[in-house]
């Protein structure tokens, strides 16, 4: 199943630098993780925003559940995913 999933980031100002460069390195490795294993399709950054669109590639919509909840920056991300269907007119 695969899904198009759009992520903000909103990491508080008052974070600490060096615990906020903590959770992005650990949030690069969960991503680079889901990439090699092939759930991870793609990643996009939106320009001009701290945002990236990706898609996913998973069995089930409690697996994607499960993986975006797993993301070290979730607390601080919104996030919104729109289901994918195969369009009648793709070759
Ligand atoms: O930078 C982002 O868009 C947020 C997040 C998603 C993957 C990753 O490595 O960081």
């Amino acid at each position: 199943m695969l899904f198009l999933v759009r992520m903000d980031v909103n990491i508080p100002r008052d974070l600490p630098e060096a615990q906020a460069n903590e959770i992005k390195a650990r949030e690069k490795a969960y991503s680079q993780d889901l990439q090699r294993d092939g759930r991870w399709k793609s990643i996009w950054r939106v320009v001009g925003e701290y945002a990236n669109y990706s898609i996913f590639d998973v069995s089930s919509n409690d697996e994607l559940h499960q993986l975006l909840q797993g993301l070290p920056l979730f607390p601080f991300m919104k996030i919104h995913v729109t289901p994918l269907a195969t369009h009648p007119s793709a070759i």
